[in-house]
C-alpha cells in the first residue's frame, strides 16, 4: 500500500507480532481481526526480571534486533493479591513447576483468592524507536482447575462477574473481556499517555513512513 501525502511518500507496513506462544497469537489475531496489517514471527525472547512494563519494553528491544519494521510483543502476568502481585511475570515458571493445583496451594493459607491477569504489549515503530507500552488488566479469582487445559492458567482463573473460568468460556467471550483484549481495546481515545504507558488503538499500528 502506498499513498502520496503533502508531507511526502507514505508507506504502510505490516506489524510483526513476535511471540513463541501459539495460543497468544491465536487470540491476538482474533481480537485484532482485519483492523491492521499483521504478521507473526515465532521467537522465544529472553525476559528480564522486573516490572511487567519494563520486561515488555525490553522484549520489544530484543525483538527489534530480529525484525526490520514495526513490531509488537507482549508479556503476560498472573498476579495474586494475597501475595502482593506474585507470581506476576514469573507465572510461566510457577505454572511449569507447580501446575494448577500447586498454584491453588500457594493461596491455601490466605482467605483472599483474588487475582488479576495483566497484559503488557509493547509496540515499536521501527528498530530505533522507543517502545510504547499498553496495559490491560482483568480482575478475578484463583479457583481449582475447571475446563480445557490447552492454554496456560486459563482453567484456574475465574474473571469477576462470571461463573466460568477463562478455560470454560467460549473463546469469543474471553476475547471480549480478557486482559489481552483490554490492552488491545480499540477506542480511539485510548492513545498512548505521555509516560509511554497507555492502550493500543490498532489504527495507530497502521504505521506510516
Ligand atoms: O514468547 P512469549 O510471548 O513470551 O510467550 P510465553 O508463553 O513465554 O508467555 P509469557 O512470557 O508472557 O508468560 C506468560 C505465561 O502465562 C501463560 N499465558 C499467557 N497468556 C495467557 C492467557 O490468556 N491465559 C492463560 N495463560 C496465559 C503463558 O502460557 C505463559 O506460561
Ligand atoms: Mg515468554
Amino acid at each position: 500500500m502506498a499513498a502520496v501525502k503533502a508531507s511526502g511518500l507514505v508507506l504502510s507496513r505490516p506489524v510483526t507480532f513476535v511471540t513463541g506462544n501459539a495460543k497468544k497469537l491465536e487470540e491476538v489475531r482474533s481480537i485484532l481481526g482485519q483492523s491492521i496489517p499483521f504478521q507473526s514471527l515465532k521467537l522465544d525472547l529472553p525476559e528480564l526480571q522486573g516490572e511487567p512494563e519494563d520486561i515488555s519494553r525490553e522484549k520489544a528491544r530484543l525483538a527489534a534486533i530480529e525484525v526490520n519494521g514495526p513490531l509488537l510483543v507482549e508479556d503476560t502476568c498472573l498476579c495474586f493479591n494475597a501475595l502482593k502481585g506474585l507470581p506476576g511475570p514469573y507465572i510461566k515458571w510457577f505454572l511449569q513447576k507447580l501446575g494448577h493445583e500447586g498454584l491453588n496451594n500457594l493461596l491455601l493459607a490466605y482467605e483472599d483468592k483474588s487475582a488479576y491477569a495483566l497484559c503488557a504489549f509493547s509496540f515499536m515503530k521501527g528498530p530505533d524507536a522507543e517502545p510504547i507500552t499498553f496495559l490491560g488488566k482483568t480482575p478475578g479469582k484463583i479457583v481449582p482447575a475447571r475446563g480445557p487445559t490447552d492454554f496456560g492458567w486459563d482453567p484456574i482463573f475465574q474473571p469477576d462477574g462470571y461463573e466460568q473460568t477463562y478455560a470454560e468460556m467460549p473463546k469469543e467471550e474471553k476475547n471480549k473481556i480478557s486482559h489481552r483484549y483490554k490492552a488491545l481495546a480499540q477506542e480511539p481515545q485510548n492513545i498512548p499517555a505521555p509516560n509511554g504507558v497507555g492502550r493500543i488503538d490498532p489504527r495507530r499500528l497502521h504505521v506510516q513512513f
